[in-house]
């Protein structure tokens, strides 16, 4: 779910936690999005994607995820380092005669090349989705589905300076 502008009006707690994440990223307040807060229920992940371009409808030059709670088991964020371990790690993927599918798979290979971060309470991931004026195919991501208890984290998109050029 959003966090409605006047909500965050409301809530002095919801205004320090925005502006701390804007503080950690570096990057003024009127360049974030509704803070997000999602809940993974067990088995839920999150597949493959880059949170930038034109299927996401946003160009979005960063990211900052705050992980709510501990997650008893699964829930990484994971990071391809590889071409091929992206591929591995794709939605759909044939090998051999076999079909793998996605995030579930590669969460459970644990490749080396996996860069994986656990869901812990208070820990922030920032990441940046461009470079030099690309996308940064380094930024697909993806959540490893939750094998045991709930995975609760807090998303802050951060939007391009609007120019009048
Ligand atoms: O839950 C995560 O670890 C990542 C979530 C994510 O990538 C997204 O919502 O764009
Ligand atoms: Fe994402």
């Amino acid at each position: 779910m959003y966090v409605e502008r006047e909500d965050e009006l409301k809530s002095s707690l919801l205004q320090r936690v925005i502006a701390r994440m804007h503080h950690a990223a570096k990057i003024p307040e009127r360049l974030g999005e509704k803070l997000q807060i999602a809940r993974y229920q067990e088995g839920e992940r999150y597949e493959m994607h880059h949170d930038s371009g034109p299927e996401v409808g946003r160009a979005r030059p960063a990211t900052l995820l705050v992980y709510l709670n501990d997650v008893e088991k699964g829930g990484e964020t994971v990071f391809p380092l590889t071409r091929e371990v992206l591929l591995q790690c794709r939605p759909i993927h044939h090998q051999g005669d076999q079909v793998r599918y996605g995030v579930d798979h590669c969460c459970h290979v644990q490749p080396p090349e996996l860069l994986t971060i656990q869901a812990r309470q208070g820990r922030a991931v920032l990441f940046f989705n461009h470079l030099d004026g690309k996308k940064d195919a380094r930024a697909v991501h993806a959540s490893c589905p939750v094998l045991a208890g709930q995975k609760w984290v807090a998303q802050r998109w951060f939007q391009f300076e609007k120019t009048d050029l």
